[in-house]
């Protein structure tokens, strides 16, 4: 699997590509099987799932599936009162601020998502050998902001509040979201992915030193407790620049990075300990312009071939974050083409 040994610093058939976001509204045949059903609830339904998975891949040929499902699949399934918006995203139905919201939120029983483990029996037996599927769930942080914000933020104004002037209660949520993850985790890998992914997508809003006290040790326990499946663990975040070593260190073996940082510069600053994963910008696909996603497209394979020339052990071609829904899906078919022929 290519996609294996680019981020186990072995020699990849070819160079992979994957995308953040590809099951999604930018695929027509998505948009019209999601018609009608909710976000959340077709999380739920198995054989919905595998489909969606599925079409990109067929698609597109990208190296890799990601399950179709949301950070916030594991805290509903653990009887959280939550919903996807659409054009939103996940809304909470009582944020949790106080020290009783934090002691009622629920454990999760791994057969809680059920739909999820048999949704991966499926898609393993239709997945192409050579391609991998990849797994995932939001990390405690990014899981709190939303759970204490209520919503989306920008300021994350009431998860910082808890963090710096409630660190013991805090430090409860996050070892309680810990728990939910590791369990999240630990079903989809016994199910069978190749790989995983943790999103800790919101983490660039934190200090570099507010990440190591309040996060990291929370996220470290996360990689440690699925590190004996012996799978490659993707870290990413948004806007992480500055936090990429210390993502490093709590145990991935590939970085994701985002687009406004070059990938030699990023494997860099890890040390040039793991494989970097990104970090082409998503916007580019939107230029409407075949030149322009050439151009930009080259910059990357070549920051890559720098970063892995100068030690780091692969590159996993990706986005520096997800799909827009408004791409259109003639120009992610290219753009996987031109990868592939570089
Ligand atoms: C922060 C976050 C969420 N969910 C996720 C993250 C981390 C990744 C990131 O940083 O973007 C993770 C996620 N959500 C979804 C996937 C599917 C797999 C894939 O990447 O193709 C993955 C990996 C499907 C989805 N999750 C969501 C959609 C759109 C819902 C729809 O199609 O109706 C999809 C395809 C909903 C969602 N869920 C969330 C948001 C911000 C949104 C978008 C709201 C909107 O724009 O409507 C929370």
């Amino acid at each position: 699997m290519p996609l294996i040994a680019a981020a186990t610093g072995g020699s990849p058939a070819r160079r992979p590509v994957w995308f953040m976001r590809q099951a999604g509204r930018s695929l027509p045949e998505y948009r019209e099987i999601r018609a009608g059903r909710g976000m959340l609830e077709s999380c739920f339904d198995p054989e919905l799932v595998a489909e969606i998975t599925m079409q990109p891949v067929r698609r597109h040929d990208t190296d890799a599936a990601i399950l179709f499902s949301d950070i916030v699949v594991p805290l509903r399934a653990a009887g959280i009162d939550l919903d996807i918006v659409g054009g939103t995203g996940p809304v909470i139905a009582s944020p949790i601020r106080t020290a009783a919201d934090v002691a009622s939120i629920p454990r999760l029983d791994p057969a809680a998502v059920g739909a999820v483990t048999s949704a991966i029996g499926s898609i393993l037996a239709e997945l192409p050998d050579e391609k991998s599927l990849i797994g995932f769930a939001g990390a405690p942080f990014t899981l709190a902001s939303y759970l204490i914000e209520g919503g989306p933020s920008r300021t994350y104004e009431h998860t910082k509040a808890m963090m710096l002037a409630e660190p013991e209660l805090w430090h409860t949520l996050m070892g309680r979201l810990t728990d939910i993850t590791i369990t999240f985790l630990r079903a989809q890998l016994d199910a069978g992915v190749d790989a995983m992914q943790l999103f800790d997508s919101w983490a660039g809003t934190l200090s570099k030193s507010a990440y190591e006290e309040y996060v990291a040790p929370h996220s470290t326990r996360v990689m440690a407790e699925v590190a004996e499946y012996g799978v490659p663990r993707i870290h990413f975040g948004v806007g992480t620049g500055e936090l990429l070593s210390s993502m490093t260190d709590v145990g991935a073996d590939v970085i994701g990075v985002d687009w406004r940082i070059p990938l030699d510069e990023a494997a860099a600053r890890v040390g040039h300990r793991v494989a970097v994963q990104g970090n082409l910008d998503p916007t580019v696909l939107l230029a409407g312009d075949d030149a322009v996603l050439e151009r930009e497209i080259d910059r990357i394979v070549a920051a890559g071939r720098r970063a892995v020339d100068a030690g780091a052990p692969g590159h996993i071609f990706n986005l520096g974050h997800g799909v827009l829904p408004n791409t259109d899906a003639g120009v992610i078919t290219r753009a996987v083409e031109l990868i592939h022929s570089l």
